[in-house]
């Protein structure tokens, strides 16, 4: 923490154990512009949300921790203040980056019931809808040249393999090649299929490293007290891998992860229905483990599992 530029730090672990100062790869996939810094000794800086915070911190003290970026605490650069934590793409070499959005609902219970009580529709939303297709929005959304946002973020769900899959690629990034994120339209199981064999360039050693991890992290999320009282919408997994054959999978972005009232729990595999508060995460996380698996005979180079000492853990 040489740098005058951190103000303050009142994080969870020391940093002094961290990657040694060096120049930093970082590439953003998706999400929005403009909230994100490198960090020094391998750490990436978010712009701060409250919520996310209290995510990290507990986060930090449940079995999900091996499992998403290590959080170091509250940092502040030009009067704005950041959550610090891993970058993961430290320990690669150029990696391939994919950033998949997990869960059957991509909006809060309590943005639908703020939409209700006091509606603001976007103008923005209306814009992108139409961009998607022109045909989408209501007689009265184009007369009002807006939508609301649960009523796009619904849209995006039904388009997307979101409702019908629990999961949708948001974007990826492979070496040499310009981020992919053209997957508003994709769908269906075989799109996906076709997209995520894209991104691993038909390697089954990779899909090995992703199944292996993917299958312990939902041993983990079975078992966890975080995970069992919290809503966790639209958070992703971000997959990494390189060509020396590392693979990793880590779960970002809790902005929208909510504690649950203390008398209410979900299992994040029962249908939603207003009120029960589930998400639909691990029905998603089957179903992407099922697909994953179904593609392995398909794919052409390589095969059997990989050597375990090559997965990033
Ligand atoms: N800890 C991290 N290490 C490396 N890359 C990261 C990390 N966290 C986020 N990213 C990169 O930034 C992108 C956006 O992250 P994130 O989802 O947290 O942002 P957001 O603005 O909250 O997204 P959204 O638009 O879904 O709300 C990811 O797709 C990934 O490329
Ligand atoms: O991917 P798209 O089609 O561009 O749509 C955005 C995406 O759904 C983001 O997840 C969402 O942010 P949150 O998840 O934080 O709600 C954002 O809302 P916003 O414009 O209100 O930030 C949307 O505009």
């Amino acid at each position: 923490m040489q740098n005058s530029a951190w103000k303050k730090s009142h994080g969870t672990s020391p940093i002094l154990s961290m990657t040694p100062k060096k120049p930093q790869q970082w590439l953003q996939v998706v999400g929005h512009a403009g909230s994100f810094h490198v960090g020094e000794y391998g750490t990436l800086l978010k712009k701060f949300c409250k919520g996310e915070q209290e995510c990290y911190l507990k986060l930090m003290e449940d079995p999900m921790r091996p499992f998403v970026p290590v959080y170091y605490g509250v940092v502040q650069r030009d009067e704005q203040d950041y959550n610090m934590m891993d970058n993961l793409l430290t320990s690669f070499n150029t990696p391939a980056i994919m950033d998949c959005k997990i869960g059957s609902r991509t909006y809060l219970e309590e943005e639908l019931q703020l939409a209700r009580e006091r509606p603001q529709p976007r103008k923005d939303m209306y814009e992108k809808m139409v961009a998607v297709d022109p045909e989408a929005p209501t007689v009265q959304e184009h007369t009002q040249q807006a939508v609301l946002k649960t009523r796009y973020m619904q849209w995006r769900e039904t388009l997307s393999s979101t409702t019908t899959l629990g999961f949708r690629i948001e974007g990826f990034k492979k070496p040499n090649e310009e981020c992919h994120t053209n997957f508003k339209r994709t769908k269906s199981r075989q799109q996906v299929m076709e997209a995520l064999s894209d991104f691993v360039e038909s390697n089954t050693q990779t899909v090995w490293g992703y199944l292996r991890r993917l299958k312990q992290l939902r041993q983990v999320l079975e078992s966890s007290e975080f995970f069992r009282t919290h809503e966790v919408v639209g958070s992703s997994l971000l997959f990494v891998h390189d060509h020396s054959g590392r693979t990793g999978v880590w779960m970002i972005d809790f902005g929208k992860t909510v504690a649950l009232p203390p008398n209410l729990t979900v299992d994040h595999r029962t249908s939603w229905v207003e009120g029960n508060r589930e998400d639909g995460y691990l029905w998603g996380l089957d179903n992407l483990i099922d697909i994953l698996t179904d593609m392995l005979p398909l794919l052409k180079h390589g095969e059997g599992p990989p050597i375990p000492a090559q997965i990033c853990e």
